[in-house]
């Protein structure tokens, strides 16, 4: 079934005829556009219109099989009227701002517009073998830069200066940081997003670094906590916890599974060793054109794991004024149960 054929068929579920896609990264991946928040697409019975404007018609033009319409609004909204009108017109409800709701309102009065979610999204959680090979090439990018930058990682050196290590060679490649880097040291590990800070590095400290690549639109995503000189016992023992849970939640990845059950798994053995509390985010997510997308690897989710998903296993642990500890891994979901993407080495403290 093409990615058209699957959502018409989970627009005819949500009860909507047409969709107004404004998610950049829907868009994309539905028209092949790269213009980000200045593209929209119209999926209609019939078929899908491209909209952006003239800033954009030569990109348009070489990125995009579907037809382009050249406009700006209020143009744009007069057009697409034209289709849609006494259809049931979903737009998406979490990428549309209550000032663009009024304009489709005032324009499309002759539709019924029709609030939905996650259309687009879970069709984009199972990867083609194209966007498969460009996780997987910026995924190979970030372990050799962070290969590179492991020796800069030492006592004395500030945490932006790690960071800067990692950018500097994330964009001589032709990259860019998937994220703001969180590099947490000593007690600011603490802090799951702790991003870089003026913090200098001490003898004895965990560091979490958690890092990824955007290449070609695509994302990786990949956490180490590294030793500088000898931790204490207590971190020691907090970072053998949170690598068994990390290494059996990886093991037990495959097509199927239920993504609330992985995470059960990896909070149960925290748990076991007194850190079920400390365990202050999900365990893991979809990575794809986002760095955060379906599908979500969390107690409340309804997902399960398919084939072709690409997904972070990430348990951590965080204690105040202590410290903290995460371990993530990239793996993408395969027939037989799943390629794990990071191969830069867990250091055994
Ligand atoms: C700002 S992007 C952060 C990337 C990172 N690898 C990551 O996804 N983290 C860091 C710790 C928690 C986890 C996260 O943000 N998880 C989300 C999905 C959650 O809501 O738990």
């Amino acid at each position: 079934m093409t990615q058209f054929e699957q959502l018409r068929r989970a627009m005819a579920q949500a009860g909507v005829d047409a969709l107004w896609v404004s998610d950049p990264a829907n868009v994309r991946v539905l028209s092949g556009f790269t213009g980000g928040k200045d593209g929209k697409v119209l999926v209609t019975p019939q078929g899908a219109t491209l909209y952006t404007d003239a800033r954009y018609t030569v990109q348009a033009q070489e990125e995009s099989p579907l037809p382009a319409f050249i406009a700006r609004p209020p143009e744009t909204y007069r057009h697409a009227a034209a289709e849609l009108s006494g259809l049931r017109v979903g737009y998406e409800a979490e990428h549309l701002t209550v000032a663009a709701l009024e304009d489709l309102r005032e324009h499309w009065d002759s539709a019924t517009l029709i609030a939905v979610r996650g259309l687009v999204q879970k069709i984009r959680a199972i990867k083609s073998p194209e966007e498969i090979e460009a996780i997987r090439a910026a995924q190979a990018l970030a372990d050799q830069v962070f290969g590179e930058v492991r020796p800069v990682i030492r006592a004395g050196v500030r945490e932006l200066d790690v960071a800067l290590e990692i950018e500097m060679r994330l964009r001589r490649a032709g990259a860019e940081n998937a994220f703001d880097i969180i590099v947490a040291s000593g007690p600011r590990g603490a802090m799951p997003h702790g991003v870089a800070s003026n913090r200098v590095i001490e003898d004895g400290d965990l560091v979490t670094i958690d890092m990824g690549a955007r290449l070609n639109g695509y994302h990786s995503d990949m956490t180490r906590t590294v030793a500088v000189g000898q931790p204490s016992e207590e971190l020691a023992r907090i970072y053998r916890a949170v690598l068994e849970a990390e290494e059996a939640a990886v093991a037990a990845v495959g097509p199927g599974v239920r993504a609330a059950d992985l995470d059960t798994l990896a909070r149960d053995i925290l748990t076991r060793h007194g850190l079920g509390e400390a365990f202050a985010h999900s365990l893991g997510h979809g990575v794809g054109l986002e760095v955060h997308e379906a599908p979500g690897l969390r107690g409340t989710s309804e997902d399960v794991l398919e084939s072709g998903m690409v997904v972070t296993i990430e348990p951590g642990a965080y204690i105040p004024g202590l410290g903290g500890v995460r371990i993530e891994d990239l793996l993408l979901v395969t027939d037989g149960g799943h390629e794990v993407l990071s191969r830069s080495p867990k250091e055994q403290i």
